[in-house]
């Protein structure tokens, strides 16, 4: 049974494609109401209200995935996520429309004075005079930070008549263009604007963007709205540019802290509020949800993911050319860690033939995950394996190669240890399988599966069937066996694959035979 649970008011309908399958249970409950079952739950299903500490993380040690039914992902501590190998997804792109929508609702409403003068009309006032507006036709207004709501907003602000400036400093010149805006420099945006809206994550950079040093820096009378994330605009920084009237107007769908309770901005009849209400809307939600659902269901089926925060994004495609790149790669991973059973420094991935034309970043991180596996207590998987390898000061790189050694594809891990340098080759066959082609400087062929049975030797008649009687005496039954030498007479190697794994006494048997070297188990 795969256990969701959904923390955060999350669309019914959206969810209904999890429900669908027998396989899945989903728990409607906030955190704190579930606190004797968060060691079940596998996967986490959360809005903006959740927080995702590394504290609640901890509670949870069975969850692999958590899903953002929104944009921003600033409630949940990814590093800690990702360090656990959870991988944690969000829906990007699902309520862009209606996050654009409400910033220029808000921004109608900000101009036109409309929630003052609803609350004065309700109160039996009829006072025109008091709110007159201006028209958004030929206004300039500055959009800070250009991505999916941005330039969303852009295309309304046209339509209304006004001039767009924008400062995004990730934006590229072809997207500028052809979204039809020119780039200007903060400074410049901040100068020119009679209204600013900002539309960026919250981020070390862009916390307190809109601080005490640039808002004195723009247009007096000028009107700011932040439907993006509380912080972008300092709260407290604006408070004498409000007093003074430098500042029109301000509109907040976002607060540094949510709940904002009683906020000194509040005070202000000229700072106009809502409550993080961007995505709000039935089209959104459903948006969301469905989003979320439908990658819980990819990764529930053992697919890629597509828009993960920590993972490269693959498409269906992509992930299906991989795959087997993908599975050769975490074997060769395996068994060069259980292999050099010592520390290593640096694993240096080659790829050569067809698979160097495909995502190999997402299969070195198979490998490495592979490799970490034999050697670290926690879970690690693709999500965590960069992460942990730093922490353990194993640097890793790629390189490609036209050295495919007769094959049509190749995959070479070069390890690094201690005084001790290990090559291991490997090769997908279609519709054969996956092939060790190489294995520290011998060239051999054998399937990396199961069992595994390593003898160095020196190459002397007899020595497979001294292994062999030793091994049937203890009732191990050899499945397979594939021989390498590098010349007659020199170091030989045998990989055989067993039916049971070996015991320790029984290795130590098989190395105390006269002309074998080493003897290693490696399981795969
Ligand atoms: N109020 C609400 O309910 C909602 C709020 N949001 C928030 O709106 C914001 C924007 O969302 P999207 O457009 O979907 O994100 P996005 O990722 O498409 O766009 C963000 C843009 O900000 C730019 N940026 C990053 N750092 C910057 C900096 N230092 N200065 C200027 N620009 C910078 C990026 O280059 C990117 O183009 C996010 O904070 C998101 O969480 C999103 C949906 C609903
Ligand atoms: O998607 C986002 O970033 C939002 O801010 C929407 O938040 P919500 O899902 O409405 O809590």
């Amino acid at each position: 049974m795969f256990r969701i649970l959904v923390s955060d008011a999350i669309s019914e309908e959206g969810l209904a494609p999890l429900r669908k399958s027998e396989q899945i249970e989903i728990v409607q409950k906030k955190v704190t109401e579930a606190e004797d079952r968060l060691h079940e739950f596998d996967a986490l299903l959360v809005r903006s209200a959740t927080k995702v500490t590394e504290e609640l993380l901890s509670k949870m040690p069975n969850l692999k995935i958590i899903g953002r039914a929104g944009v921003g992902v600033d409630n949940i501590d990814v590093e800690a996520a990702t360090k656990r190998g959870i991988v944690v997804i969000n829906a990007p792109n699902g309520n862009t429309v209606s996050a654009a929508e409400h910033t220029f609702a808000m921004m109608a409403a900000l101009v036109r004075h409309i929630p003052q003068a609803h609350v004065s009309v309700k109160s039996r006032e009829w006072n025109r005079s008091a709110f007159v507006g201006t028209e958004l036709q030929g206004k300039h207004l500055g959009i800070i930070g250009f991505g999916r709501i941005g330039s969303e907003v852009a295309k309304r602000a046209r339509a209304f008549g006004m001039i767009v400036h924008v400062y995004d400093p990730f934006l590229t010149k072809e997207r500028a263009e052809k979204l039809g805006v020119s780039i200007h420099t903060l400074d410049e945006v901040l100068a020119c604007s009679d209204i600013i809206t900002v539309h960026t994550p919250l981020t070390k950079e862009t916390k307190g963007l809109l601080g005490e040093k640039n808002l004195a820096k723009t247009k007096k009378g000028v009107y700011l709205i932040n439907c993006a994330r509380g912080g972008i605009i300092d709260e407290k920084a604006l408070i004498p540019f409000l007093q003074s009237g430098h500042v029109a107007g301000v509109a907040l769908d976002v607060f540094e802290q949510e709940p904002p309770g009683d906020h000194p901005l509040f005070a202000f009849d000229n700072v106009i509020v809502t409550p993080h209400l961007g995505a709000s809307t039935v089209e959104a939600q459903l948006n969301v949800a469905t989003q979320v659902a439908e990658e819980v269901l990819q990764f529930l089926e053992g697919k890629p993911v597509t828009s993960s925060i920590n993972l490269p994004t693959l498409s269906k495609d992509v992930y299906e050319k991989i795959q087997a790149f993908y599975n050769l790669a975490k074997k060769m991973g395996m068994i060069a860690s259980q292999y050099m059973n010592i520390p290593v420094q640096e694993l240096s991935v080659t790829y050569a033939g067809t698979v160097a034309d495909l995502e190999t970043t997402y299969i070195t991180r198979s490998l490495l995950a592979g490799f970490l596996r034999p050697r670290v207590a926690s879970t690690v998987n693709e999500v965590n394996a960069a992460m942990i390898a730093k922490e353990r000061g194993i640097t890793y790189g790629e390189k490609f190669s036209d050295e495919t050694h007769g094959y049509a594809n190749c995959i070479s891990l070069t390890v690094q240890g201690e005084n001790k340098t290990f090559t291991i080759k490997g090769t997908h066959i279609p519709n054969y399988g996956d092939r060790i082609v190489h294995f520290d400087g011998f060239t051999i062929d054998f399937a990396p599966e199961g069992h595994l049975l390593y003898i160095q030797h020196q190459d002397r008649p007899g020595m497979i069937g001294k292994v062999g009687n030793i091994l049937g005496e203890h009732q191990v039954n050899i499945a397979t066996m594939q021989v390498g030498r590098q010349q007659a007479g020199g170091k030989a190697i045998m990989m055989l694959s067993l039916d049971k794994p070996i015991d320790d006494a029984l290795l130590q048997k098989l190395t105390e035979i006269e002309d074998i070297e080493t003897a290693k188990r490696v399981e795969v």
